[in-house]
């Protein structure tokens, strides 16, 4: 488990990370989202033991991360602006990444890289920029360490992959002790890759929250009423998040299980009713709106 502590870090007047308080879970797939500058990066770097926060601290497996070599095994860290020696192939990558990964799966790594067609010994310098990504994934997830933090990793890649590097990270999962954590500015590029969501805003955790969780205990309805005093009543007695009439058609997102708010609608006996399926971006807007804040451009 990796646990944040009230962690907070600054750069000059910057307060990049704000009394940031987290849990990342075992065996999970966790989603790091932020807008650009939310401080993603700067909460990731200071999980690798690359940055000291000022404040609070980082434990993974209850060990301090800063400057403890121990907790450093226990995870292989992808930045966003991972650096290539100039004439490396991925081959030379993995002898390098070898002295510092004992456990590392060389036969799975020469399987992985012919099932994402990427060639071991040519220059990395001419691959494309979502080939490195996906190279970075596969050499993390051979170094066969408890979690891989990714830094971006899956912004831009393309949906073939990105269901490549979804079954990859499942099977792991499945056989053996692996957390993958990934940062990224876009809700979209996790929604079909992970399993808990942690939203970061202003340097602080807004909501860490389980996926299936928020599905289970929001949902979106429409349906057609009797009248107005019948709308008005149903919203007075569903926890409405957010209601929309186009005609006489009444749309309701409400916190609540499914029976519950079914239920209720069935009791004004509807003309029409319908259980929508609402997308994470709806969750997380109806989640995020309610406490206030702005986060549309994660979109
Ligand atoms: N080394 C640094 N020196 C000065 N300011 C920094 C430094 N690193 C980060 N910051 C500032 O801290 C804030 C958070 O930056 P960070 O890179 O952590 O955000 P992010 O969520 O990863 O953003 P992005 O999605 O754009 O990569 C920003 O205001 C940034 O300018």
């Amino acid at each position: 488990m990796i646990e944040v502590r009230e962690c907070s870090k600054a750069f000059g007047q910057t307060k990049a990370v704000n009394q940031a308080t987290l849990d990342i879970g075992d065996r999970e797939v966790f989603g790091l989202v932020g807008s650009n500058g939310a401080g993603k990066s700067t909460l990731l770097r200071m999980m690798a033991g690359i940055i000291r926060p000022d404040q609070g601290e980082i434990l993974i497996d209850d060990l301090p991360v800063y400057e403890n070599e121990e907790a450093k095994k226990l995870f292989f860290y992808i930045s966003d602006d991972s650096y290539f020696p100039p004439n490396y192939t991925a081959v030379d990558m993995v002898r390098f990444y070898r002295n510092f990964y004992p456990e590392f799966r060389i036969k799975l790594f020469h399987e992985l890289m012919d099932q994402f067609h990427l060639e071991k010994k040519q220059r990395i310098s001419s691959f494309s920029k979502g080939m490195k990504k996906q190279l970075l994934v596969i050499i993390g997830v051979c170094a066969g360490t408890k979690y891989l933090l990714c830094d971006e990793t899956f912004d831009g890649l393309d949906p073939v992959m990105r269901q490549a590097v979804k079954s990859l990270f499942a099977s792991e999962i499945m056989n053996r002790e692996f957390t993958p954590v990934i940062a990224s500015h876009n809700l979209r590029e996790l929604e079909d890759i992970c399993d808990h969501v942690g939203l970061l805003h202003k340097g602080g955790i807004l909501l860490s929250k389980d996926l299936e969780d928020m599905k289970f205990h929001i949902h979106k309805i429409q349906c057609v009423l009797g009248g107005r005093q019948q709308e008005k009543e149903l919203e007075k007695e569903l926890q409405v998040l957010k209601v929309q009439h186009q005609g006489s058609l009444l749309m309701i997102t409400a916190r609540g299980t499914r029976s519950e708010i079914v239920e209720k609608v069935q009791a004004k006996n509807p003309l029409f009713m319908e259980v929508l399926p609402l997308t994470l971006e709806e969750i997380f807007i109806s989640e995020t709106e309610v406490a206030g804040y702005e986060i549309k451009n994660l979109f």
